[in-house]
């Protein structure tokens, strides 16, 4: 027997997958990034692609159409911010099966567009066909204005690690779902509707910004790709996370349904989803409000929290 995709797991799936396409002369940035970037004939499209599959991403009795149009628009647009691009359009990709309501395909359309609208891009295009699964497959497509691409695989030893947006509060709110509770409604908005720093992207390139990535999976797990792909090691500092009293409360009510929650911090270093811009920037960058400084880079490599190797947490699709 053959290994399967079980075996090597997401990353694995990747790298495997990826290996098998040599790229042109017009590809700017290939595969590996959180966009790619091609040239084209009057300049360069950032392009990017994410999926969402009902049961997987989102559950139509924990979120509305308008919430799950929101949320798979800002999945993919938060992925073209953290090129250090301005997101400019969507295209659609929708699999139903034919007993889908249209009053859940036009909330859908209606969220997909709102959150357009909050990053300046429009839908543009798109596909649909039926399918047993309520599947979205997107394509964001960014503009970069003039600025270079802010990759994975800049970070150089003695820059300082900061982040921009919320941490954990997707993944609480998730919890708080499965537990069946009704509050905090910061983290179930947070799971339904993450609200990535669009703006941020762009701002963090032109700050100098020498690694970015939205965190999708987890803060420790996603910087770990920063620190694989530039050859460096990440150290993060517990204590320097920004504090969310929402979340301590999350962490209460779950406690008080019996469940064992994860600290606070555990969410936020875990948890994935919530669509944070997380950077590396030169040392001495006057960082400006909204992101907040966690962690060195250093020579080696891994992501240690307080010197130490965190528990593995992170969201692996085959792991
Ligand atoms: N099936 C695939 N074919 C080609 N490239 C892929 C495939 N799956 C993932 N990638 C690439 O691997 C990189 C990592 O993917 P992913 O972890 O999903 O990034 P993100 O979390 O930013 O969405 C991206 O550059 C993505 O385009
Ligand atoms: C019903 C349900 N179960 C579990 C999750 C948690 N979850 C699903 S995918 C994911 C990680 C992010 O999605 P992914 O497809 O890996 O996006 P990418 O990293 O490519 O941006 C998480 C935390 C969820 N959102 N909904
Ligand atoms: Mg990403
Ligand atoms: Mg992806
Ligand atoms: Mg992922």
């Amino acid at each position: 027997m053959g290994s399967t995709i079980g075996d090597i797991g997401e990353f694995g799936l990747i790298a495997r997958v990826t290996a098998k396409f040599p790229q042109t002369e017009n590809v700017i940035i290939g595969p590996g990034d959180d966009a790619a970037v091609v040239r084209a004939a009057d300049g360069r499209v950032v392009a990017t692609t994410d999926l969402l599959v009902e049961g997987r991403h989102f559950r139509r009795d924990w979120s509305s159409a308008r919430d799950v149009g929101h949320k798979a628009a800002a999945q993919n647009l938060a992925d073209v911010a953290a090129m250090g691009a301005r997101p400019t359009a969507l295209l659609v990709g929708l699999a139903a099966p034919p007993d889908l309501p249209t009053a859940w395909t036009d909330e859908l359309s209606e969220g997909l567009s709102a959150e357009c609208a909050l990053a300046g891009a429009a839908v543009v295009g798109g596909d649909v066909v039926r399918a047993d699964t309520v599947t979205l497959a997107i394509t964001a497509l960014g503009d970069l204005g003039g600025r270079a691409a802010v990759r994975r695989d800049g970070a150089r030893p003695g820059d300082l690690v900061a982040v921009n947006g919320t941490l954990g509060r997707s993944a609480a709110g998730l919890a708080l779902l499965r537990a069946g509770a009704d509050g905090p409604a910061e983290c179930l908005a947070a799971h339904r509707r993450p609200r990535p720093p669009y703006p941020e992207g762009p701002r963090a390139a032109d700050l100098g910004a020498t690694a970015m990535l939205d965190v999708s999976d987890g803060l420790v797990q996603d910087l770990g790709h920063v620190a694989a792909a530039s050859g460096v090691a990440i150290a993060l500092r517990e204590e320097a996370l920004p504090a969310d009293p929402v979340l301590e409360e999350a962490v209460r009510v779950l406690a008080g349904l019996g469940a064992a929650p994860p600290r606070a911090a555990a969410f936020m270093l875990a948890g994935g989803e919530d669509h944070a811009m997380a950077a590396a920037f030169p040392a001495g960058t006057r960082l400006p409000a909204g992101w907040t400084e966690i962690g060195a880079v250093t020579e080696g490599d891994g992501v240690t929290v307080d010197g130490a190797v965190p528990p593995r947490g992170g969201w692996d699709h085959f792991g």
